[in-house]
């Protein structure tokens, strides 16, 4: 593959506001194939205006946006189709239709895309289910039914119900008890391995981008203003950076996963 087709994303310049507030001041940031990155930054820093706009769900006002070398906003409405079913979405509180069942959630895009009978829709469904550590008795409860780790579960299962190569998680362990986070990234770190997927994840959890994020984007003013594996973090001279990766809390968390490995 050349250089360019071991990016799935590639955002240059992007700005993105709304009325006279600028949220997205000309930033950059590449996702390579296969790779987890974690995204992090302030509160109300733009985390998930970025994952919308690269979605195509919310305009911009400058610079350019590749998924899988396709810019949507030049595609023929094809491409764009194609392009967009290479990508599956678990939203913030992870939004399930609260009068569906979990197997009718799962089936929701199957139904939009896919021609099958019901029965093999059961089938797909149940199966992506199970994929994420649901059996197949969950199936028929309802969002109100579920834990919050299994709503979480069941709109990842949905995520990937249609065989995407790149899953957008906007802060999946939000929520969530610590040991229920823990098994949820495993089960993140698990899936990106058997599957071959690219993971795309907006998280303010330290114990997820220790453990699962191959790489860190950093946002802060805007901008992209670290980007690579823990080690460059800890080395950026960026205020905020420093603050997040260099806080007591980020201490006991990295001590704690050392302690954890025997180091
Ligand atoms: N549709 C919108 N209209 C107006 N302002 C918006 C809209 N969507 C987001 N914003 C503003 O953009 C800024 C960035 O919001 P965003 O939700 O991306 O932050 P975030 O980094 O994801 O925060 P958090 O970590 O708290 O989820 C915020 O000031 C927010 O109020």
């Amino acid at each position: 593959m050349t250089p360019d087709e071991q990016l799935a994303i590639r955002v240059s310049d992007l700005v993105v506001g709304f009325g006279s507030r600028t949220v997205l001041d000309h930033l950059s940031l590449e996702v390579c194939r296969g790779e987890i990155l974690g995204v992090v930054g302030a509160s109300g820093g733009g985390k998930s205006v970025l994952l919308r706009t690269i979605l195509g769900l919310v305009p911009k006002r400058g610079g350019a946006i590749e998924l899988f070398g396709v810019d949507l906003e030049r595609a023929t409405p094809a491409q764009a189709e194609a392009t967009g079913r290479r990508c599956g979405v678990l939203f913030q509180q992870g939004a399930l239709f609260s009068s569906l069942t979990a197997i009718q959630n799962v089936q929701f895009p199957m139904r939009e895309y896919l021609d099958l009978p019901d029965e093999i829709l059961d089938e797909i469904a149940i199966a992506k289910l199970e994929m994420v550590g649901l059996k197949a008795d969950d199936a028929t409860k309802f969002p109100s039914e579920l834990s919050g780790g299994m709503v979480k579960r069941v709109a990842l299962a949905r995520a990937l119900a249609l065989d995407p190569e790149i899953v957008f998680l906007d802060e999946p362990t939000s929520g969530l008890d610590p040991l229920s986070a823990e098994d949820f990234d495993m089960l993140i770190r698990t899936l990106q391995q058997t599957l071959g997927l690219t993971v795309y994840m907006n998280t303010h959890d330290l114990d997820s981008l220790v453990t699962v994020c191959d790489r860190i984007a950093a946002i802060a003013d805007g901008k992209v203003v670290a980007v690579g594996p823990m080690a460059t973090m800890h080395q950026s001279d960026h205020p905020w950076v420093k603050a997040y990766f260099g806080g007591e809390r980020a201490q006991l968390v990295r001590s704690g996963h050392a302690e954890k490995a025997g180091v």
